[in-house]
């Protein structure tokens, strides 16, 4: 792939940390969706780590294609044409170097946006001057594809819980309002870093706060987890597959039964890491709480009641690495 964008001045390099590179890990479970045993799976993999990779979900590699070609072709646009004034508001949007408002800086930049029709054409015109229905299109098709997706996986997690409706989860990505959210990112390769111990940060380690994430990235490494002992694992890149992350969300609504999984991105030497991740976010005013039909007799409730309005003003008050849900907990 070719470098995307120059690389920042090296001064600014020193305010992001840099970390010693992990072996890939072997260990991350893979669930094919044609497989009946795939739910009981899904569920061991939520509870054990928060992260799967999932095979055979029927999505045409070329849609994932298609979308990456068009990430790519508006990285490569000059700076400055990527920084004119959109009128889109934060935090949607083109980023690059910092991420949230409170600090977090990454060796990345990156198109945040939210999911309906109107935002996605909105942000096609405002930042696409060359074909922007392309762009439009590759997006509008693969979320379609990433919310039904979402939307079977959570199914599949309700069937393997053994819990009723099966669209208990499903159903709050669903509604009009729901609070869905969709990110490119690219990491350039960092070539002042090329014959050098360590990795720059591109993306800091943080836990998703939605029911789930949906990752797909191209074929380069950089994307790394956090096991249960806080040990750092490398995962290894896989462009045909999806990773999916439980989020907050659903660590509360399963009472901590599913983990949200701490996760982080380091920036590669040498390639462009160019990632796309659907984020299914519930309605604001929807009320979060462990789901009573799943708790236990006498099991300890973790978590306090709080709408997805409540979760995410405080959220968006934190750094990355913060743990956001101990502001919740009983
Ligand atoms: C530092 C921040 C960026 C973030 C909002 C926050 O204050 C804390 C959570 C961050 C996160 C992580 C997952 C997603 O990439 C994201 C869009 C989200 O919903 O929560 C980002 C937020 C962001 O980039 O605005
Ligand atoms: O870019 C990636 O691979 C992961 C990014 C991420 O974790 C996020 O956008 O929340
Ligand atoms: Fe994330």
């Amino acid at each position: 792939m070719v470098v995307l964008s120059k690389p920042a001045p090296v001064e600014q390099m020193s305010v992001i940390k840099t970390h010693k590179s992990n072996s890939f890990f072997n260990g991350i479970p893979v669930i094919d969706l044609s497989r009946p045993d795939a739910k009981a799976k899904m569920v061991k993999a939520c509870m054990e780590l928060g992260f799967f990779k999932v095979v055979n979900h029927g999505i045409p590699t070329g849609l994932m294609a298609r979308l990456e070609a068009e990430a790519v072709k508006f990285f490569s646009l000059s700076q400055a044409e990527k920084e004119r004034d959109s009128g889109i508001s934060s935090p949607f949007g083109y980023g690059s170097k910092t991420i949230g408002r409170n600090g977090d800086v990454g060796w990345i930049e990156y198109l945040l946006m939210q999911t309906n029709k109107e935002s996605v054409s909105e942000i096609s015109k405002a930042l696409i001057r060359d074909n922007p229905d392309a762009f439009r299109t590759a997006v509008s098709e693969y979320l379609s594809a990433m919310k039904k997706l979402a939307c079977e996986i959570l199914e599949m997690m309700a069937d393997g819980l053994n819990i009723q409706p099966r669209n208990l989860f499903s159903k709050l990505l669903m509604f009009e309002e729901s609070d869905n959210l969709f990110r490119l990112n690219h990491y350039p390769p960092c070539p002042l870093l090329q014959g050098r111990e360590g990795k720059l940060t591109g993306f800091a380690e943080h836990t998703d706060p939605q029911i789930i994430s949906i990752l797909r990235s191209n074929n380069t490494s950089g994307l790394q987890i956090s096991l249960r002992d806080g040990s750092w694992v490398s995962v290894p890149s896989d462009q045909k597959s999806f990773f999916i992350n439980v989020g907050d969300s659903l660590q509360v609504l399963t009472n901590g039964r599913f983990r949200s999984v701490r996760h982080r991105v380091l920036a590669n030497s040498y390639k462009s890491r160019v990632s796309m991740i659907y984020f299914g976010g519930p309605p604001y005013t929807e009320k979060l709480a462990p789901l009573p039909l799943l708790m236990g007799e006498g099991e300890e409730c973790l978590y306090k009641e709080f709408t997805w309005f409540e979760y995410k003003s405080c959220a968006y008050k934190t750094r990355l690495a913060d743990n956001r849900l101990v502001q919740f907990m009983k």
